[in-house]
């Protein structure tokens, strides 16, 4: 049951003592950040341990957790949305799936390299929205890398995902226990800019991309028996009806999932069910949704989402400086995939509409349409590459001057960038 704590915000230094496998939970203002530190036992923020005595910021809005398996004083200074305690929550059950988890890559581990049973364990977590479907990802690839693997995070949430910006599926290889403020580190991801946050603007494209990203991905475990070993947590989006669901299905399959862990809805939980029984490999476990879990509405998510964006190029703390670039139209080659028809309608027979490629590479015009738009940049060498490249980074159109044909952007950093090759999409973003 959720017990209330000192209040709905805290303004001077507060203590919270929290009894074991209990969590405090808190939404930090909206205004400002908020530090917390551990003065005594141990405790957790979402799987990764705290460190005792360190002044932790959180930056506004963020909801987090404070999860104690023996007991622990925590302390918050600063402001919050609210905070309680709460001594029902799942973490049990988690904490023992990190345990089977754990065997499995141990079993793999001990068992030649070229036999199927050196693959680790393939966690694909899903459910709906607001399920606690990244949490969960997080504190089993925290538990893990604290036991020394190196387990693969795949991302394929294009709405919330949490590896990069918006509008893309990802991969990364975590080495450490998650830091509880900075969240996924971004040193080298793999990623593929699919272009808009909701699946069903291309969903045939959104599948070419999950399949590019899961063959590199089976390439890379090949070579690798270590990371094989460890196998990957693959967070999903949270549409889970309708075309939402056969993507779903789509992922496990490509993936070639081995456990799906399915949090907060029992109708979902039992059509897998049904839908995996012939394949006796895949376990289909379900799991409890945590009460913590905050709701976020579409106008939230759709902030959160310019949050990432901003966060990529000026960094979690305004810690990074990107560039603004000039550069001449004739210098960039800007494309949209799957962008109009396959054929003229005068080729068509008669009363036939077309059908746009979902795959198609169209070459876009540089003009004013573009201003505001977050751009990829592609790996592709040539335009027959680029919907099977991973990108290198991204650019934000600041001003397209039609009269000297000069486009100005933002990127990370100076100079140029690392290909003309450029992929638009529909992520739009209004810097303020
Ligand atoms: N136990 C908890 N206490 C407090 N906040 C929590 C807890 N668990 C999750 N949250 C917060 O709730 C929000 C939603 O959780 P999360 O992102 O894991 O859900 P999700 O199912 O992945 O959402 P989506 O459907 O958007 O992908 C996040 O801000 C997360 O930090």
């Amino acid at each position: 049951m959720a017990a209330a704590g000192g209040g709905p915000s805290v303004s001077t230094p507060e203590q919270v003592k929290l009894d074991k496998e209990c969590e405090l939970r808190v939404e930090v203002s909206p205004d400002s950040s908020l530090r917390l530190r551990l003065l005594s036992g141990t405790a957790e923020i979402f799987g990764t341990e705290i460190p005792p005595q360190i002044w932790l910021s959180f930056p506004p809005s963020v909801k987090f957790a404070v999860f104690t398996w023996y007991g622990a004083t925590v302390e918050m200074d600063g402001a919050t949305e609210t905070y309680y305690t709460a001594d029902e929550t799942p973490m049990v059950s988690y904490v023992n799936v990190h345990a089977v988890l754990d065997a499995r890559r141990n079993r793999s581990k001990a068992s030649p390299s070229d036999s199927e049973s050196s693959q680790g364990p393939r966690v694909i977590v899903v459910g709906p929205t607001d399920s606690g479907k990244s949490t969960l990802s997080r504190m089993l690839l925290s538990w893990a890398a604290k036991q020394g693997w190196k387990p693969t995070f795949v991302d394929l949430d294009i709405g919330q995902g949490s590896i990069t910006i918006p509008a893309c599926i990802a991969a990364t290889p975590i080495e450490m226990p998650i830091d509880p403020v900075e969240g996924i580190p971004l040193e080298m991801p793999l990623v593929y800019f699919y272009g808009h946050p909701t699946p069903s603007a291309n969903a045939d494209l959104y599948k070419v991309l999950v399949k590019e990203l899961a063959n590199i991905l089976e390439r890379q475990f090949a070579g690798n028996t270590e990371s094989r070993a460890a196998g990957m947590v693959i967070n999903t989006m949270g549409w889970v009806d309708g075309l939402g669901y056969e993507l779903l299905l789509h992922a496990i399959d490509t993936f070639n999932a081995t456990v799906v862990l399915v949090l907060g809805q029992e109708k979902l939980c039992s059509l897998l069910k049904d839908v995996l029984k012939s394949k006796p490999n895949v376990d289909v476990v379900k799991l409890q949704k945590s009460g913590g879990v905050v709701s976020r509405n579409a106008k939230v998510r759709q902030k959160a989402r310019g949050h990432r964006i901003r966060e990529y190029f000026y960094g979690l703390t305004n810690d990074l400086s990107p560039h603004s670039n000039v550069a001449s139209f004739s210098d960039l080659t800007v494309f949209r995939v799957g962008g109009g028809p396959q054929a003229p309608r005068s080729a068509l027979p008669i009363g036939a509409e077309p059908a746009a490629d979902p795959t198609r590479l169209v070459q876009v015009k540089i003009d004013r349409d573009l201003l505001h738009l977050v751009l990829a940049v592609s790996y592709a060498k040539e335009p027959n590459e680029i919907i099977s490249s991973n990108v290198a980074g991204f650019i934000y159109v600041t001003d397209i001057d039609t009269q000297r044909n000069k486009i100005t952007y933002l990127a990370p950093s100076a100079g140029e960038l690392p290909s003309r090759f450029l992929i638009v999409g529909s992520l739009t973003w209004i810097e303020n």
